[in-house]
């Protein structure tokens, strides 16, 4: 028998202007996931979960409906196809769920990014991360019916990750400013990302897409060059967020207490109903963190939140 312990934090997809192909790690919180591996199998299934903790029991046991064990059954596959290893044996999962649910953290894609360093550390390391990323995309198809990368690929891989196509798929890696922080708020609410998908438009007008594209541009062009003023600049949406704005109790209240607190900027984390804003040090990232819970608390929905302060995680998913 042998186990290992995989951990994975939370990640925001889109960044503001960057729908689907934007996403960065911060360094807590984040899921983790301890694998057992036993020599001989004794279910039907090569992967079981033995057990979830903190989810208030709202995830499924089923091994193919858990991220976190459906990507360890995709990478089994993988191995057996394309590394030669096959495997007889079992592995019994635990997932330690430390990311709130349908909250525009990440959920899903951390506990599928905890599972896969964790199965790839089991398995005598077959797979590059970047091959990991591939089966934590399925895991998203898993929790949202949409194989989007922007949490699944910065989970893993750490920093920021830009996709820059899916079919192939083609991820470029950013580093981090060095005084990039960010503030990430929580409201005590859900917001399901496949019914927050739902709600954007299927076509864009040229004008939309022109003012989008400039901002990604910008956006990108701010993080490798430092440019905390042009990242603030960048920092805006004018595709999901007006869609998505309305689905989040204060959200107009809380972007505005972000800026008025000294944020660079200020928008949805992924699919909400989490926000988050970047600032250039940390003191102001926690005062900014501060105003946007007070501003949360004293809007009309009165809503309770957490909140976090981080740098960029620069590591991604890791053996603890
Ligand atoms: N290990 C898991 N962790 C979280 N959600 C899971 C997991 N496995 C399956 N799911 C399913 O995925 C859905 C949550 O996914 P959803 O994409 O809404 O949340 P999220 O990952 O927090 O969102 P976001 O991508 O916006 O950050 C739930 O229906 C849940 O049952
Ligand atoms: N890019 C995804 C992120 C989900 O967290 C979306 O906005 O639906």
């Amino acid at each position: 028998m042998k186990t290992v312990k995989g951990f994975a934090s939370a990640t925001v997809g889109n960044v503001a202007c960057g729908f689907d192909v934007l996403g960065f790690a911060i360094t807590e919180p984040g899921d983790e996931v301890i694998l057992t591996l036993s020599d001989r199998a004794h279910t039907d299934s090569p992967v079981s979960i033995s057990a979830i903790t903190g989810d208030g029991g709202a995830l499924p046991l089923d091994p193919k409906k858990n991220t976190s064990s459906f990507v360890v059954l995709k990478f089994l596959e993988y191995i057996r196809a394309h590394k030669q290893i096959d495997f007889t044996g079992h592995i019994s999962l635990e997932l330690r769920k430390h990311l709130p649910l349908s909250s525009g953290m990440g959920s899903s894609a951390a506990s599928a990014a905890a599972a896969l360093i964790a199965a790839n550390e089991l398995m005598g390391l077959p797979c590059s991360k970047m091959e990991l990323v591939h089966f934590a995309i399925e895991g998203e198809r898993v929790a949202c019916g949409s194989a989007h990368a922007d949490n699944a690929a910065p989970a893993i891989l750490g920093n920021f990750v830009l996709i820059r196509s899916y079919t192939p798929l083609d991820l470029i890696t950013i580093p981090s400013p060095e005084h990039l922080y960010c503030s990430l708020v929580h409201p005590h609410t859900e917001l399901r990302t496949a019914y927050a998908r739902s709600v954007l438009p299927q076509e864009i007008s040229l004008k939309t897409a022109t003012q989008q594209w400039g901002n990604v541009g910008a956006l990108v062009t701010g993080l490798l060059t430092s440019d905390y003023d042009l990242i603030g600049r960048s920092l805006v949406d004018v595709i999901a967020e007006p869609k998505r704005a309305p689905l989040i109790p204060g959200f107009f209240e809380v972007k505005q207490a972000a800026l008025d607190s000294g944020a660079l900027g200020c928008s949805i984390a992924g699919s909400g109903p989490s926000i988050f804003a970047f600032s250039s040090s940390e003191k102001t990232a926690l005062a900014v963190g501060n105003a946007m819970k007070e501003a949360f608390l004293h809007s009309k929905a009165h809503l309770q939140s957490d909140m976090w302060v981080s740098p960029i995680c620069k590591e991604g998913a890791r053996i603890l």
